[in-house]
């Protein structure tokens, strides 16, 4: 088969640099354009000079219209308003769109739902393998647990993450909650502050760092009398998050519209 033509939206930000590399190293995949916002100072830019990966005589637009034209996926890590609007404009052409980013709200996820009738859509709050393994666990370990073991979701991240909890925790929560066969919205805690009162049973909680250059730290702790289980995960390269995203675009290739998760891709 041909090698799949793929655009990376925010191509300058953290995430739109390590997918340039992904696309880049991968040998089914070749870089046909990236985007940043209209204003942004990246517009222009060549994307491998961007990327640390030397000049690759292709640039940074602002028109993901013309530039949806000629590709077949995009990956896109960037805010949820952003990646509500791209959703309808690869539902109009019809591609695939791998959604890395986080932290949406009840509208921008509808907007995807919709875009979703014409786009292929692979969604997930974290691409890596080894995330994508713990959320599995995590739901086996739940459903093997009852409710005398309190579970708690703690992660940490960068000092410049905008949104809490992060998608990955959110993702682990909806495993946790799933493997008790309960609704995550009826027994996610996000916050604690002041007098709280006794912890409920059945809460799944959350608790949230940040800091310093911290890639991604995910543990979900099962606490019970007398023991404790923690199953954790700890990234220390972004790159693991682009291959994930290279990986979803290449098997959404050619799948019928709709939306998919990373345990999809991977048959976890
Ligand atoms: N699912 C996963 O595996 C992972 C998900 N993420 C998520 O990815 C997202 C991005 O993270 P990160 O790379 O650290 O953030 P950055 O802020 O470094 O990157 C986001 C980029 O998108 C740009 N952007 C904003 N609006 C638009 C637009 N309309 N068109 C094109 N580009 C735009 C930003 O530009 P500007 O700075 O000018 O606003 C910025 O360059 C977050 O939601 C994060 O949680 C991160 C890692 C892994
Ligand atoms: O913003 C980040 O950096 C990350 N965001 C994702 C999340 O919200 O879980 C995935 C990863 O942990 C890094």
């Amino acid at each position: 088969m041909s090698e799949m033509r793929l655009a990376v939206m925010g191509a300058a930000g953290r995430m739109g640099r390590a997918l340039i590399r992904a696309v880049h190293e991968s040998p089914q995949s070749t870089l046909v354009g990236g985007t940043e916002a209209a204003g942004s100072e990246a517009i222009g830019k060549d994307l491998g000079e961007l990327a640390g990966v030397g000049a690759l005589g292709i640039h940074v637009t602002d028109d993901p219209l013309e530039l949806f034209t000629r590709c077949e996926g995009i990956l896109d890590f960037t805010s949820p308003n952003a990646t509500a609007e791209y959703a309808g404009l690869a539902a109009q052409g019809r591609i695939v769109h791998v959604i890395g980013t986080t932290g949406f709200g009840e509208s921008d996820e509808q907007r995807i739902a919709s875009a979703s009738r014409h786009a292929t859509i692979v969604k997930a709050g974290n691409m890596s393998l080894g995330v994508n393994l713990l959320t599995a666990l995590t739901e086996k370990v739940a459903a093997a647990l009852d409710q005398d073991y309190d579970i708690e979701i703690v992660e940490m991240h960068h000092r410049y993450k905008v949104d809490a909890p992060s998608g990955t925790a959110l993702m682990l929560g909806e495993a946790a909650a799933s493997g008790r066969q309960v609704a995550l919205s009826e027994h996610a805690v996000k916050a604690r502050e002041g007098h709280t009162g006794p912890r409920q049973s059945g809460d799944i909680g959350f608790a949230t760092l940040r800091g310093g250059d911290v890639v991604g730290e995910h543990t979900v702790v099962f606490a019970g009398q007398g023991e404790r289980v923690e199953l954790t995960h700890r990234a220390t390269d972004r790159q693991i998050f682009a291959r994930g995203a290279v990986k979803a675009a290449l098997w959404a290739r050619g799948k019928p519209p709709g939306i998919y998760s990373m345990r999809d891709v991977l048959g976890l």
